[in-house]
């Protein structure tokens, strides 16, 4: 398939799916990269320096943002998250495509900037599979659970502002619906 650069913004409050989802959609299209985030929150077992996140001191991310390296950056569920300018410069000046994994407050900046992109946002069913989700998936506390789900609803709230919403109840059918969409835009 030839595929023309673009930039994809995924959001979704925490435990809808969005990183199962993105795993699928990132094997399917190889002209399609994934933009690793700087952060400030800690590993979760299982995740890799440089490869889901570049775990960074909040001195290393304020300096940053004070360079004006960050394209866009948030704090989220009290941790700071950004997306480093350079990558999406380069990645978008190859005719490449590259897809970023950010909330609803980062999405808000990057819609408001020239990069025209194409933006999606994954509803999870109700509001309690989410929270069943985010225990099940037994990688945060009690208490940063409750913290996401407090936010979710604030997020879930933004979801009209995005070109395109798909529910992740089926996972097979939604793993579908969002690869429709990235084989329409960058047709
Ligand atoms: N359609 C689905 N049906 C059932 N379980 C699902 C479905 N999609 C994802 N899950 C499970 O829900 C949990 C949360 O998924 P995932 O980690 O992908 O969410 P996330 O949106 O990336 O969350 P976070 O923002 O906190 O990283 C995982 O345990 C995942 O296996
Ligand atoms: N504004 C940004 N938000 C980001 C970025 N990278 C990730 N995120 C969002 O943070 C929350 C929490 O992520 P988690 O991995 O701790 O569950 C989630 O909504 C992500 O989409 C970023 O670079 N900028």
């Amino acid at each position: 398939m030839t595929c023309i650069g673009k930039l994809f913004v995924i959001s979704a409050p925490s435990g809808a799916g969005k990183t199962t989802l993105i795993r699928q959609v990132l094997n399917r299209f190889n002209c399609l990269s994934y933009s690793v985030s700087h952060t400030t929150r800690n590993p979760r077992k299982n995740e890799q320096d440089g490869r889901d996140y570049f775990f960074i001191s909040t001195e290393a991310f304020e300096q940053k943002i004070d360079q004006g390296d960050l394209l866009e950056w948030a704090k989220v569920h009290d941790n700071y998250y950004g997306t480093a300018r350079e990558v999406v410069k380069k990645t978008l000046d190859k005719g490449l495509s590259l897809l970023l994994d950010i909330d609803v407050q980062g999405a808000g900046q990057i819609m408001a900037s020239d990069l025209d992109p194409v933006t999606i946002f994954i509803m999870p069913p109700s509001f309690e599979i989410l929270s069943q989700r985010l225990e099940c998936r037994g990688t945060d506390s009690k208490n940063v659970i409750a913290r996401r789900l407090e936010n979710a609803k604030f997020e879930m709230a933004q979801k009209d502002r995005y070109q395109h919403v798909v529910i992740n109840d089926d996972l097979d059918k939604a793993i579908e619906a969002l690869c429709l969409i990235f084989e329409k835009e960058m047709a």
